[in-house]
């Protein structure tokens, strides 16, 4: 279960950096985390205890003048649909302006919550200019300062009280089915996908209501195994909005991402391995998600004995350094691999619930750190005393060392490499953290 919030409003307000104080600190944490990049306007936060995504609309807006008054009218109309709560900054120094206005009427319009947040803030006179934003007819406004933090702990508070109840199924989760998501940039074949998987309406055996707004999971049964299907609407569902902004894809693939346990990518082997094939990756990387990919319509491609190897390296080095994930190529049309693809899909979930015992992983790194130790730094030497898995949903291990804050990213990642090669977690994000013993 995810709750998303939404940072609307105008540019210059200040939207970024309210972004980067709401998941600063969290932010620096993941960053340890290997292979992991920043993501400017997608985080994750929490507030007494309550987790929830961010989403900054601000940073996706390019191009020019003219065109900034509809892609942020496109943007605030998406943001509505997609997430729990909507945070609209406005900033105080200039008090309300046209622009802000438009955000307005359209917020006014629809019956997620919304919270003014009138930034800048910094001073007492400035809080007390946020009353004028009252007038916008969205409630009362609530003076913070991005800059320096004031005023976001009071938001805060009532915005966690806003998200939904989670609506907890016991049976569904006795069940511990596979929670299943198909992603991917429009039109790769997603919904042709799903098409061919539930076609026929015997292979349903209980529609779930979603945990998240508007989503219906399904429980199938079909080519042999049993899961969920996690359907955020919006799926099958096209928006009205057109949807050749990077920014629907990532506000739709978040959604399902963040409701899953693995991930099913399709690409269009037509279009190749776009950047935003990567975004939609990485998304799942970031969550920590099990992932297979498909290369889809692969009846399209005219092809030798080298081009499905091609194709698949050219991937690998792109996905880097998470690239220990299969890849199928897929014909939907002409149902080509797809029990294949389940079959990678619940074996990459098998594999994020995998368990070492601490014994054998022991065994297995004592003569592996003994070959190859950390390289001593600052002429101290570095040991590895010994390595646990952590109690996590996915897999994430922690080292103990006497001098953990030495040991470097590539050393980490030789771990993580070891750690692969002697255990199947292929289609899984694994964590190394390094701990002080
Ligand atoms: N005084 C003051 N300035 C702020 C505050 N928050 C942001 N600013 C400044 O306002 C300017 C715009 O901030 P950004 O965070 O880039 O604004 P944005 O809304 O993300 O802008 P776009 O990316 O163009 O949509 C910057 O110069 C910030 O330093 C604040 O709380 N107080
Ligand atoms: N040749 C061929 N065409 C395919 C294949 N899979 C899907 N298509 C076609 O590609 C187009 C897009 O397929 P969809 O399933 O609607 O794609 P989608 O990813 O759900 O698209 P959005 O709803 O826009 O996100 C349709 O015309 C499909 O018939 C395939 O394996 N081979």
């Amino acid at each position: 279960m995810s709750n998303m919030v939404a940072i609307v409003g105008r540019p210059n307000v200040g939207k970024s950096t309210f972004f980067n104080r709401l998941v600063g600190t969290r932010d620096a944490i993941v960053d340890e985390f290997s292979g992991v990049t920043r993501d400017r306007h997608y985080g994750k936060t929490e507030w007494i205890g309550k987790e929830f995504s961010i989403i900054d609309t601000g940073g996706y807006v390019t191009g020019s003048d003219d065109v900034f008054e509809d892609e942020i009218r496109k943007q605030v109309q998406l943001a509505v649909e997609e997430a729990d709560v909507i945070m609209f900054v406005v900033d105080t120094m200039t008090g309300i302006t046209d622009m802000d206005n438009d955000v307005a009427n359209l917020l006014r319009k629809q019956d997620r919550p919304v919270f003014v947040v009138a930034n800048k803030a910094d001073t007492n006179e400035r809080k007390m200019d946020a009353s004028e934003f009252y007038a916008m007819g969205l409630g009362e406004p609530y003076p913070i300062s991005a800059m320096n933090g004031s005023g976001t702990g009071d938001l805060l508070d009532e915005v966690v009280a806003k998200f939904p109840k989670p609506q907890s199924d016991p049976d569904e989760e006795a069940e511990e089915l596979p929670r299943i998501s198909v992603v991917g940039r429009p039109n790769a074949g997603k919904s042709s996908f799903i098409n061919a998987l539930t076609g026929s309406d015997r292979n349903i055996v209980t529609p779930v209501s979603g945990t998240t707004r508007d989503s219906i999971d399904t429980h199938y049964k079909a080519y042999g195994f049993d899961f969920t299907l996690v359907d955020t609407a919006g799926l099958r569902k096209k928006s009205k909005v057109h949807d050749d902004l990077e920014f629907y894809s990532v506000m739709r693939s978040i959604r399902s991402i963040e409701s899953s346990d693995v991930c099913i990518l399709m690409i269009d082997a037509e279009e190749g391995f776009h950047s935003q094939d990567l975004n939609i990756f990485s998304l799942i990387a970031k969550n920590n998600k099990a992932v297979v990919i498909l290369v889809n319509k692969w009846d399209l491609i005219e092809k030798d004995h080298q081009t499905a190897k091609k194709f698949e390296k050219l991937i690998r080095s792109r996905i880097n350094p998470f690239d220990d994930v299969e890849i199928i190529f897929t014909s939907v049309l002409t149902k080509q691999r797809i029990h294949k693809s389940l079959d990678a899909a619940i074996r990459a979930y098998e594999n994020r619930k995998r368990r070492i015992k601490t014994s054998p992983l022991n065994d297995y790194f004592q003569t592996v750190i003994a070959k190859q130790p950390p390289p001593a730094l600052k002429g101290k030497y570095i040991k590895i005393k010994y390595v646990t898995q952590l109690p996590t949903k996915f897999p994430s291990f922690a080292f103990f060392a006497n001098l953990p804050q030495y040991v470097k990213e590539p050393y980490k990642r030789f771990l993580e490499n070891k750690l692969r090669d002697q255990f199947d977690f292929t289609g899984t994000p694994v964590r190394i953290f390094m701990r002080k013993k």
